[in-house]
């Protein structure tokens, strides 16, 4: 089976991991630049890369498109107008689905069909180099195939993403755009508008950013996504969009209301209600929302330290999911936050630690 990714970056490459080294699966990437091509191989993510988009494509498989957003259709257009491979399925992994879907329905794709898809699961990083296997486990990896794509084409790309460990859903590409503009595309909105008003004060006082403690930092990770594909997100979902960032104004001008009138009651119902709502999202899936049970410990700074813990918690067969320093306190010594899959790994990691002394807190 011949695989080819189409712009192999963060979920390209992150794809392509998922796919490689699976007996009789061959991976060829396609890139715009030789520098990028030799990178995706040099890091062993796929088999071999090409600056033909010809070469890429020919009897190709599966053909994953994996560029920012507003390049999709064009490079849909040119394969489209390509010899494909009969049975070939196209698809893509942008945030957006509809007009992308709309662009395939005007075209003719003979034996071949398109699906559109889209992995929610990623990261504020970008690039090759952030690329990692484990990036889809267990994230929603959404597919809109259209009423009359063929149910065998959508099995088949469905198949293929068990490798991912990501659980398909099929969706309308509309309705799509609603609810992931909501969920994700707002929300990215809203911390870089955070953060860019935060750093406005700061450049007047350089306290705002020493200050800039835990909450700020989970609403606001985020905001450090990368500025192309980003762009290319918002314009894309713009008219979803712009409705949205209305009812966000609405919310706002409520806060502001509901402060002039020193309406204590009302605000505390908001938190009452967002909490409930909150509490009762999804757990325990990683992707756009990540539930972890986490610990937290003071850490000396002694070399090796980190090593000890991680050595002792394998030793135990505790399965750590992601370890962070945590450096929003100056002068003292560092924060350490482990996160654990359950809670079951979270309370033996406990137990474990602070028989070693450690100060642990939940
Ligand atoms: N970042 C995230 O967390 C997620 C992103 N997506 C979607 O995945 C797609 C790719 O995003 P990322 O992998 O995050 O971005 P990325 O920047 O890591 O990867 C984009 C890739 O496209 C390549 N590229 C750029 N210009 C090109 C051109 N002219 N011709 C060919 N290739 C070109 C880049 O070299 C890079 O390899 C986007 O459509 C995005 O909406 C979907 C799910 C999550
Ligand atoms: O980093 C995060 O938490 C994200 O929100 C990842 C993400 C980014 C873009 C998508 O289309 C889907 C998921």
């Amino acid at each position: 089976m011949k695989i080819a990714v189409i712009g192999v970056g963060l979920i390209g490459g992150s794809l392509a991991l998922c796919f490689r080294g699976k007996p009789d699966i061959e991976l060829v990437g396609f890139s715009h630049r030789q520098d990028l091509a030799d990178l995706c191989v040099e890091r062993g993510v796929v088999d071999s890369a090409t600056l033909s988009l010809e070469e890429a494509v020919q009897d190709a498989d599966f053909i994953f498109l994996s560029t920012p957003v507003g390049l999709l259709e064009t490079y849909l257009e040119q394969i489209n107008a390509l010899p494909l491979k009969k049975g070939c399925i196209v698809t893509d992994v942008g945030s957006t689905k509809a007009s992308i879907a709309g662009r395939a329905r005007e075209l003719d794709w003979g034996e071949a069909c398109f699906i559109g898809g889209h992995p929610m699961a990623g990261s504020e990083r970008s690039g090759v180099q952030a690329a990692t296997s484990l990036l889809f486990e267990n994230a929603y990896y959404v597919l809109t195939p259209e009423p009359d794509t063929d149910p065998k084409s959508t099995e088949a790309l469905t198949r293929l993403l068990e490798l991912t460990r990501a659980k398909v859903i099929c969706l309308e590409p509309t309705q799509h755009d609603e609810i992931v503009g909501a969920i994700s595309h707002l929300p990215h909105i809203i911390a870089v508008a955070l953060v860019n008003q935060i750093s406005g004060y700061h450049d007047n006082n350089p306290l705002y950013r020493t200050l800039a403690a835990g909450g700020f930092r989970d609403i606001t990770r985020i905001a450090s996504s990368d500025p192309v594909v980003w762009r290319d997100i918002l314009l894309n979902n713009r008219f979803n969009l712009l409705k949205l960032l209305r009812d966000w104004n609405e919310q706002v001008e409520g806060f502001i209301d509901q402060l002039e009138r020193e309406d204590g009651e009302g605000i505390s119902e908001r938190f009452r209600s967002a909490g409930d709502f909150r509490n009762e999202l999804p757990e325990r899936r990683k992707g756009a929302i990540a539930k972890t049970y986490d610990l937290y410990l003071d850490v000396p700074d002694h070399p090796g330290i980190i090593g000890r813990i991680t050595t002792e918690l394998g030793s135990r067969g505790i399965n750590l999911s992601n370890l962070q320093i945590i450096e929003s306190r100056e002068d003292v010594p560092g924060l350490m936050r482990l996160s654990f899959r359950d809670e079951v790994h979270m309370e033996r990691a406990k137990e474990s630690l602070e028989s070693l002394e450690f100060d642990v807190y939940v």
